[in-house]
């Protein structure tokens, strides 16, 4: 999206409304060092987490100088420069079935200090995140959740799965065959600028995944603080295919578990990234990983609830997958934009009508997708009414559907049917077979996934 985002202006709205509580809703400038580092203290303090040292808080300031940061001040207060609320922004995009990026919003960072909270300062917030991603023309906000109960209420909903995938590395039997390139160790370092490409490529081919930034490539090699417990705890090891090509890497580092006996099982071999631009890559690494010796358990978080891991082993009972979260919530904004994003699995026509309290995508949205699975969407300037609905129905059966917003952004990465919607009584069909035909489109050939927390 080319555009500045010093040109959104503040969202009057919000301003109003935090006013009236006595509180200043302000955009901190970019060039504004000091401010981004109270800002920071605030989103820290906001998330529990430890105050930042030197090197973490100069990733951080770059990191949010490249983004929207709002913060909400408290002139009252002893301390008044350390805002008593924030959220960052950014446009960015996110990879849709059929390997294709729509343009979205990420909003991140929401935090309320305890002394503030429950008096509507979030809320403000939200609102007006969703007028600056329509300012900055994004066909649909996105954001990962720290609870399940914040943001329907604004028409997000969960869109992509993450789990923790965990094996039982001595039952591993390897049955699939040898890949033909190598995995080696590599320097954290010397991975910066092939991680990015590897990562860029990685999120590419998989839906429900967003565009990944630099100073994230740093924070998970640990190039930002190389002489930190954590990054001084990292190894990294990168498959290249038989040509020598980069094609995949993993970040990860063993611990030992408290708790269990004192031998190898203590010893879990962790990782948080894992990239693979091919799917040979995939198995490599996964290969590598549980083939270290001295380790019990092999753990990967924020992993795919698809993985290909139980059809490469003999004893898919050693995998166990648990902790399998809502990671990634969508809010679609534009539906005509974000409908034609993405491909579709297969053709015909599908007449939607969306009800969206908040205003921004409701409407009547009629589709026709194509063989090739693109679609072409209209908006109808109003809604039919019943009888003409009855009409319609009587001189020609069109597909359809009828749902919330919300349920828009469930179904659009296909992470859920349109027909367990409808078993949950949220979605309802138009005409007997559109339910059929709506999960037949959009059915997602590669599940999505989010593998990072923003
Ligand atoms: C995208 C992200 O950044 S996710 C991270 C969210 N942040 C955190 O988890 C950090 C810790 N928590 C906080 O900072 C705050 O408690 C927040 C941000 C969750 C809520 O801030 P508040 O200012 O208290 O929320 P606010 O008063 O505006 O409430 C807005 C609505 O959310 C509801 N709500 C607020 N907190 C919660 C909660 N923890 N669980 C369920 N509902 C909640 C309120 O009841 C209210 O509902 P309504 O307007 O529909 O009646």
């Amino acid at each position: 999206m080319p555009f500045d985002l010093r040109d959104i202006p503040l969202d009057q709205k919000a301003e109003a409304a935090l006013a009236a509580r006595g509180l200043e809703y302000r955009v901190v400038d970019p060039d504004d060092r000091a401010g981004l580092e109270a800002w920071v203290a605030a989103d820290r303090r906001g998330f529990h987490e430890n105050r930042a040292d030197e090197a973490e808080l100069a990733r951080e300031v770059s990191v949010f100088a490249d983004r929207r940061v709002h913060a909400v001040h408290d002139p009252t207060l002893d301390a008044p420069e350390i805002p008593v609320a924030t959220v960052a922004s950014w446009p960015t995009g996110l990879s849709v079935p059929g390997g294709r990026s729509v343009d979205g919003w990420a909003v991140s960072s929401v935090t309320v200090a305890p002394t503030h909270r429950r008096r509507g300062v979030a809320r403000a917030l939200m609102e007006g995140e969703l007028q600056n991603a329509v300012a900055a023309g994004a066909a649909l906000a996105m954001l990962t959740a720290s609870e399940a109960t914040l943001y329907g209420r604004y028409g997000f909903a969960p869109a992509a799965r993450a789990a923790t995938v965990e094996v039982a590395r001595r039952r591993v039997e390897w049955i699939a065959p040898l890949e033909p390139g190598r995995v080696q160790f590599v320097a954290p370092e010397v991975m910066r600028t092939a991680a990015a490409s590897i990562a860029r490529r990685a999120v590419a081919r998989t839906p429900g995944e967003i565009d990944r930034w630099p100073g994230l490539i740093d924070r998970m090699l640990g190039t930002h603080a190389p002489d930190s417990e954590r990054s001084r705890s990292i190894r990294v090891a990168r498959y290249d295919d038989r040509h020598d090509q980069p094609q995949g890497f993993v970040v990860f580092r063993v611990k030992h578990d408290p708790g269990e006996a004192d031998n190898d099982d203590r010893s879990v071999l962790e990782f948080d990234f894992l990239a693979a631009a091919t799917d040979e890559a995939e198995r490599a690494l996964w290969r590598f990983l549980t083939e270290h010796d001295l380790i019990g358990r092999v753990r990967g978080r924020l992993r795919s609830v698809d993985e290909p891991l139980p059809w490469l082993i003999a004893d898919r009972r050693a995998i166990t997958v648990r902790d399998v979260v809502d990671h990634l919530w969508l809010r679609i904004l534009d539906p005509v934009a974000a409908l034609e994003a993405r491909r579709y699995s297969g053709s015909g026509s599908l007449v939607l009508d969306i009800d969206d309290p908040q205003g921004y995508a409701a409407g009547r949205f009629e589709i026709e997708f194509s063989a090739k699975g693109h679609a072409e969407v209209r908006r109808s300037e109003s809604a039919p009414t019943d009888a003409s609905a009855r009409a319609a129905r009587r001189s020609r059966p069109v597909q359809g559907l009828r749902l919330g917003v919300a349920e828009l952004g469930a179904i659009y990465l296909g992470d859920v049917a349109p027909s367990l919607l409808a078993r949950a009584g949220r979605v309802v069909e138009t005409t007997p077979g559109s339910l059929a035909l709506a999960d037949r489109l959009f059915a997602s050939p590669r599940a999505p996934h989010l593998s990072i927390w923003f």
